[in-house]
């Protein structure tokens, strides 16, 4: 091993790096990352930590809207000193992290690498070698490529937003096109969000996810169905997007119709390193079809959802294999996600749609939460649960639509994972009153 500059080398720098090299350089692998922007990658600078800052105000809102008058407040966002909030909340995050791997013995190196053979990769100029290679390169914003494509701003943008325009449009019916639409819509913004076809949020129960959306209707925001934006054109004082449905004028356009895998440019193909539409393709052991190079995080083709714990959870499981003290192929936990829409939709374990496609295996629970006192002490008025048991009565699936549905999930997620017994569920004796006691409370 001694022949290379380090044990383990990643490109890119984020969950899917961070989580498991840090502990690996901790245990004395000589470990360097590069990375040609911000150290931590998207989610805490593009991503989930901006976003969910930016989204508190969203929620105070909400809930003294609920209190019918409690508590004497406009509830009127300030979103120049909202943005500001978010700014200083996120700011330091990248040298905190940089210092921490620093302290950990990890090379930082700075710039765009391409890899130039199985061991080394190459940035600025300078060639560096590993042992083993981790492509770790995330996703970037999907851009549709229409006349006018210049108009079209990406979630990066929007989360910069120094002042929230009048209108904006938003075109997209995934989770940063419905948590775009929400914090838009509660600082004042007008609306619109075009969809490709006729639903949102795929992967969510589409029950809730009617539920949320009439709401977000309520509150003025317009969706227009089958409405493929074909153009977007200037006019004296704002924009016209062209689209199947129409034309929608508007001040600022919001391009959230997806993201893709950061393989392009990476010297991937003249490795004969297979990729596809959705990133770079791994075996079990999230081996690329070099033996000694590997994927983790966004860039990865996967089943499972592209998130910040499930990289982090990549990051990790590759820190034990290259440790040796795993040998097993990846085995993904049950996955917990949430829409930060106001009220979120959180699920983990088996989905609505597979429990309803086989009713021999599965039972769903559905409640309606309102009935709970503890939902009426801060006036939950959308709020309901659906729990899926198999025939052992064991809890293997949640999804929720509510103010707290991803403490909910968060809670419920050891009894998912570790398959309680309604025995072992009997033992659980939560803080009372708490969101856990109440989602407990009736479960065994
Ligand atoms: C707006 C938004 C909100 C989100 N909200 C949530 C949320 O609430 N919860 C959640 O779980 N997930 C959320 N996500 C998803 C989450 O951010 C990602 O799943 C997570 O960041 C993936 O981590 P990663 O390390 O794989 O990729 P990234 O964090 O994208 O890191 C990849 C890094 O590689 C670097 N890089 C790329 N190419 C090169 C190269 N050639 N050379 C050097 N460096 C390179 C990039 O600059 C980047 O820093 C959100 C994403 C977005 C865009
Ligand atoms: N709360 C969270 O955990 C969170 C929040 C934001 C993003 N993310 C992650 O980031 C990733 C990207 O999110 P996203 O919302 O960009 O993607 P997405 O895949 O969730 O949604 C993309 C949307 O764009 C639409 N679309 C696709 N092609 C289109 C076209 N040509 N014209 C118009 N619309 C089109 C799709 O129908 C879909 O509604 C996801 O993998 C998600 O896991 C997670």
């Amino acid at each position: 091993m001694t022949e290379f500059d380090y044990d383990v080398l990643y490109l890119g720098s984020g969950h899917a790096t961070f989580d498991g090299a840090l502990p690996l350089a901790e245990r004395g692998f000589r470990i360097g990352v590069i990375e040609a922007d911000r150290i931590g990658g998207t989610c805490p600078n593009w991503g989930c930590n901006a976003k969910v800052a930016l989204d508190e105000p969203v929620t105070l809102q909400r809930e003294l809207e609920r209190m019918h008058g409690t508590v004497a407040a406009s509830g009127q966002i300030d979103w120049p000193k909202n943005q500001a909030h978010k700014q200083t909340v996120i700011e330091d995050i990248p040298t905190g992290l940089a210092d921490s791997m620093e302290a950990a013995g990890i090379d930082l190196i700075f710039g765009k690498g391409r890899l130039v053979d199985a061991h080394t990769i190459e940035v600025a100029g300078r060639t560096y070698q590993a042992d083993k290679l981790v492509i770790a390169t995330g996703m970037h914003p999907h851009i549709l490529d229409i006349p006018g494509k210049e108009y079209l701003h990406d979630s990066t943008d929007f989360l910069a937003l120094k002042k929230m325009p009048k209108q904006i449009t938003i075109i997209g019916g995934g989770y940063i096109a419905l948590e775009s639409a929400t914090l838009a819509n509660a600082a004042g913004s007008d609306v619109t969000v075009l969809l490709h076809h006729d639903r949102v949020l795929r992967a969510f129960d589409p029950a809730f996810v009617d539920l949320m959306v009439a709401d977000l209707k309520k509150r003025g925001v317009r969706f227009i169905k089958s409405a493929q934006p074909k153009a977007v054109t200037a006019a004296a004082s704002n924009l016209q997007v062209h689209t199947a449905a129409g034309i929608v004028t508007t001040d600022w356009i919001l391009d959230a119709s997806g993201r893709i895998a950061n393989t392009k440019g990476l010297g991937l193909a003249e490795l004969g390193i297979e990729t596809n539409e959705d990133g770079i393709v791994v075996n079990d052991y999230l081996q690329t079809t070099v033996p000694n190079i590997y994927a983790s995080g966004d860039v990865l083709s996967k089943d499972v959802p592209k998130l910040t714990p499930t990289a982090m959870f990549e990051s990790r499981y590759l820190m034990h294999l290259f440790a040796g003290d795993e040998k097993a192929p990846i085995r993904y936990p049950a996955i917990a996600t949430t829409v930060f829409t106001s009220p979120r939709i959180a699920q983990a374990g088996v989905d609505i749609a597979t429990a309803q496609a086989n009713p021999a295996i599965y039972r769903i629970v559905e409640r309606d939460l309102k009935q709970n006192w503890y939902r009426q002490v801060s006036y939950e008025d959308i709020a309901k649960v659906k729990l899926i048991f198999n025939q052992q009565n064991q809890l293997v699936g949640v999804t929720e639509i509510s103010e707290q549905a991803v403490d909910v999930v968060n809670s419920l997620l050891p009894a998912i994972e570790f398959g309680f017994t309604p025995d072992q569920l009997e033992r659980i004796i939560n803080i009372f009153p708490s969101i856990s006691a109440s989602a407990y409370s009736k479960l065994a």
